[in-house]
């Protein structure tokens, strides 16, 4: 999903959060020096200062300064760039760089009903993804390696439900990638994560939409575990 992230930084920056996350900076709050830092970087300890300021400023890294140096943890934000970055490495190196997302059903609030069925939205999907969706999205709660493995959505191309507005109010858009449903009881397909732009869901939650009723087609029940094969 392409989220958006405060500043954009470069490829420097990307590869100084990389040395960080290799110094274990990603679990927890790791002790740098910025002089150590810019040997590594064979850069200047000014250069190296700038970067871990920029990287901070854009929401990458989170920064403690000390009396003899700082502690640098990487974001969750930063997290997902760097799983972005890995999402591409393994389409350059792998031959099965598929992704799958494991979860549980649960039950929201009944919005997605809504929203599936606003004609603004309706059109496109019948036009875009060649099927008429349920009413409704089949909410699931991810494990927290999918948490994850999720930021790996950022490397496809989604189809994107443009947003759109009536007299009221405006709509988001939203962002649809192909996948098949798997269950104890059997697979299917086509079906849809759905990613909404503006959700009140977090992270761990993602939302499909099919053709059918997924609780009837695979007799699935709060709390049954399901996994999602996202297509290349
Ligand atoms: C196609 C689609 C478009 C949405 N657009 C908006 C939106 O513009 N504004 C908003 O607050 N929520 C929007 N939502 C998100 C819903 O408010 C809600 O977070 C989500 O669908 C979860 O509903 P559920 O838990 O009841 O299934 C949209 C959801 C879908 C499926
Ligand atoms: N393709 C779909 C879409 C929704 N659903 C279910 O249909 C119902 C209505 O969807 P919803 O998004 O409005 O409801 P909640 O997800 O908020 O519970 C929920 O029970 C979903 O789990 C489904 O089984 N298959
Ligand atoms: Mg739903």
């Amino acid at each position: 999903m392409a989220e958006p992230s405060g500043q954009a930084v470069g490829r420097d920056e990307l590869a100084t959060l990389k040395l960080l996350a290799l110094e274990g900076a990603l679990d927890e709050p790791t002790k740098v020096s910025c002089a150590d830092l810019a040997g590594r970087l064979d850069a200047s300890n000014q250069t190296a200062s700038r970067r871990l300021q920029r990287l901070e400023d854009a929401d990458l890294l989170d920064r403690d300064i000390l009396g003899d140096g700082q502690e640098v943890h990487v974001t969750s934000t930063g997290e997902r760039r760097l799983q972005s970055e890995y999402a591409d490495y393994r389409r350059i190196f792998e031959a099965d760089a598929s992704v799958h997302l494991n979860g549980i059903v649960t039950s929201g609030m009944g919005e997605g009903r809504h929203y599936i069925t606003l004609p603004g939205y309706m059109k496109q999907f019948i036009e875009r993804l060649d099927y008429e969706p349920f009413a409704g999205t089949l909410n699931l709660e991810l494990t927290d390696d999918s948490v994850r493995k999720r930021a790996r959505l950022s490397a496809l191309e989604p189809v994107t439900i443009e947003g759109w507005e009536d007299d009221e109010r405006t709509y988001g858009p939203a962002y649809c990638y192909p996948v098949s449903v798997e269950s104890g009881d059997g697979e299917y397909e086509p079906a849809h994560i759905i990613a909404p732009e503006r959700t009140h869901h977090g992270e761990e939650k993602v939302e499909l939409i099919a053709p059918e009723k997924l609780r009837d087609v695979l007799e699935l029940a709060d709390g049954d575990e399901v996994t999602v094969h996202v297509s290349e």
